[in-house]
């Protein structure tokens, strides 16, 4: 599905699925569950799905004789670690926004983890104090504007790599990868579960489960705690990427699965189930998600199993995304374990 787009290698290769034999059978053994590792994808600082997605961003960043990446997120944001992480790797200056998108008990929540690594990896980090959306925001357009009044050449990287022209592509290109681990293995998932936020993970998995027919059975959970935003934009992204790639296959609103029952109290903010969540996976896997993201797609595919959303016997791969470095503006939430 990807002929003809352009790859800049920024992860090790295919991502290992692992069967959670010990989380399975503590949730009762009729569902299968297992876990493809996108968190441990690459040596760039700690990884993760955003590299995934600038694989096909950054031949395009070269090819525009950029000098400076310019991106944003929140004060703890994996994806701004990670565009710092491959600026360094391929040479070009880093300029991130972070903004105050999380309301947060931790006084160092501003100095360590993900910002922490990024000022490590020499990005230009810039504090702004605006609140979270998953949109385009005035911050990052006038940090664009900064570089290039500074004499730069920015190269601009939305949130998250989303709204990008290319930020679908990566995710088209997992579910490829599945398919083919599915021949290896001998037998095919019946669900995907992933978190979703900014929404090119789930809208490229979209596109790339399209051609056989599984759109549905990628399974959203909502992490943005504005699911409607967020449903919208997977949506506006999928169908971009599947003119893009030629998929051939008109997809509607229904295509988007997205469960927004797990995302409370707030985006970035862990509620007592979460943080169960985590404690669970961990103390059972040694497999650690994070409180923002994964602790609460994890929390939602716990739930799921337990009312039985996924029918006796299915199999049901968990996307693990990465965000595990972010844990550390939360220690006060874990204070007591
Ligand atoms: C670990 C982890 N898991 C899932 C997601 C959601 O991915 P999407 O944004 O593609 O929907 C993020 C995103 N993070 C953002 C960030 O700024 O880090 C884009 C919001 C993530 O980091």
């Amino acid at each position: 599905m990807l002929e003809g787009f352009e790859r800049y290698p920024l992860t090790f290769g295919p991502t290992y699925i692992e069967k959670l034999e010990k989380l399975s059978a503590h949730l009762g053994g009729k569902v299968e569950l297992y876990a493809k590792r996108e968190d441990c994808n690459s040596g760039l600082a700690y990884g993760g799905n955003k590299l995934r997605k600038l694989e096909y961003i950054i031949p395009d960043a070269i090819a525009s004789n950029a000098d400076t990446l310019v991106s944003i997120g929140g004060v703890q944001s994996n994806h701004t670690r990670m565009v710092a992480a491959v600026a360094a790797k391929i040479g070009m200056k880093c300029r991130l926004v972070q903004e105050s998108w999380v309301p947060h008990e931790d006084a160092v929540y501003d100095r360590v983890g993900n910002i922490m690594l990024s000022r490590i990896m020499g990005a230009d980090v810039q504090l702004v104090d605006e609140g979270f959306d998953i949109g385009i925001r005035h911050s990052w357009e006038e940090a664009i504007e900064d570089v290039k009044a500074k004499g730069g050449k920015p190269y601009a990287i939305p949130a998250g790599a989303s709204v990008h022209k290319f930020g679908g592509l990566g995710y088209v290109g997992f579910a490829e990868e599945v398919r083919a681990q599915e021949k290896e293995l001998g037998f095919a998932f019946d669900y995907i579960v992933v978190c979703t936020v900014t929404g090119s993970t789930h809208a490229g998995m979209l596109v790339g489960f399209a051609k056989d027919d599984r759109q549905r059975r990628v399974i959203g959970i909502d992490a943005s705690f504005t699911p409607a935003q967020t449903k919208a934009q997977v949506l506006e992204i999928a169908q971009n990427t599947a003119k893009l790639v030629k998929l051939g296959k008109d997809l509607v609103e229904d295509d988007v699965v997205l469960i927004e029952d797990y995302a409370y109290p707030v985006y970035g903010v862990p509620s007592e189930e979460t943080k169960d969540a985590i404690r669970l996976c961990a103390r059972l896997e040694g497999m650690i998600t994070d409180p923002v993201y994964e602790g609460k797609s994890m929390q939602g595919m716990i739930d799921l199993v337990q009312k039985g959303y996924f029918p006796e016997g299915s199999k049901v791969l968990y996307a693990h995304l990465g965000g595990a470095p972010a844990l550390n503006g939360y220690g006060y939430a874990f204070r007591n374990g």
